[in-house]
């Protein structure tokens, strides 16, 4: 079994638990439910950088990344250096995250919110809004064309946008027509955990002009995002290479000015 099947399976079982635990009515009674979501893909157009910056504790191929820095300072420091957008991992097994670490990103900044989770439920969607995201993840591995446009269709009836992520070609076509607003190339071979900034070079011409273009991990140099961004990318997702500094927020702030021509 791959990480990634591991982590659908145990994320079967979370979600079994939590539904049991927090009833949908309870989540739609949550106070967040009536602040209206912030356009993922107008930001990207609006903050120059484009950088989609990650909260990210460890990760499956890292192990600990940052395990000392608060979800406020991060977050704050990561508006204040110029981010687009802030993605927040809340899978906790896997990456140290939480839901919690959600909310306390929503009371720290405006910006618009990704849930990057595993989702595969639309009870996972309602959370994400329930707890301030303005828009969610959606990864194409793991489900099949009628879940990717039953989960777009339950996150644009909450207001929300989607990201879809890609790894391959095959991926890419058979959820075109999930109505995702933003598709994700992610340079990460989840099974193998390779990073290749070809696959972004390699399906960028597949992505039709109208949806958003980004392009997913393992970016850390300013000629990385110069090239993408010529190929026709709007949005750049990173992590690990502000989260393992002691200070994410600053060591964005370094590299936004490195992107200044
Ligand atoms: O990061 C991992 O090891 C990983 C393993 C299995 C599934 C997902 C994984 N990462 C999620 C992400 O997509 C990244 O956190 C995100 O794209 C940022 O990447 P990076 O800039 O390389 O931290």
């Amino acid at each position: 079994m791959n990480i990634l099947e591991q982590i659908i399976r145990d994320k079967r079982a979370e979600v079994a638990l939590r539904k049991a635990v927090v009833p949908t009515g309870q989540l739609e009674a949550c106070r967040l439910m009536e602040r209206n979501p912030r356009s993922l893909v107008a930001s990207l157009g609006q903050r120059p950088s484009g950088i989609i910056a990650e909260h990210k504790r460890r990760s499956p191929s890292r192990a600990v990344i940052n395990q000392g820095c608060s979800v406020e300072t991060v977050v704050k420091g990561y508006e204040r250096g110029g981010a687009a957008a802030i993605s927040v991992l809340t899978d906790g097994k896997y990456f140290g995250g939480s839901l919690d670490d959600l909310l306390l990103a929503r009371a720290s900044t405006e910006l618009p919110l990704l849930r990057k989770e595993f989702i595969i439920n639309p009870y996972q969607v309602l959370e994400a809004r329930a707890y301030g995201a303005d828009a969610i993840l959606l990864i194409a591995a793991v489900l099949d064309p009628g879940q990717i446009r039953e989960l777009c269709g339950e996150a644009h009836a909450l207001g929300m946008e989607v990201l879809l992520e890609v790894h391959d070609r095959e991926e890419l076509e058979r959820s075109l027509e999930g109505g995702a607003d933003l598709i994700g190339v992610n340079n990460r071979n989840l099974k193998t955990f390779e990073v290749s900034l070809d696959t972004s070079r390699e399906l960028i011409s597949l992505i039709p002009a109208e949806v958003g273009r980004v392009s997913e991990s393992g970016l850390g140099h300013p000629a990385q995002l110069r090239e993408l961004q010529q190929l026709g990318y709007q949005g750049f997702l990173m992590g690990e290479s502000f989260m393992k500094q002691p200070d994410p927020g600053a060591a964005l702030a370094e590299f936004v000015k490195t992107l200044e021509p």
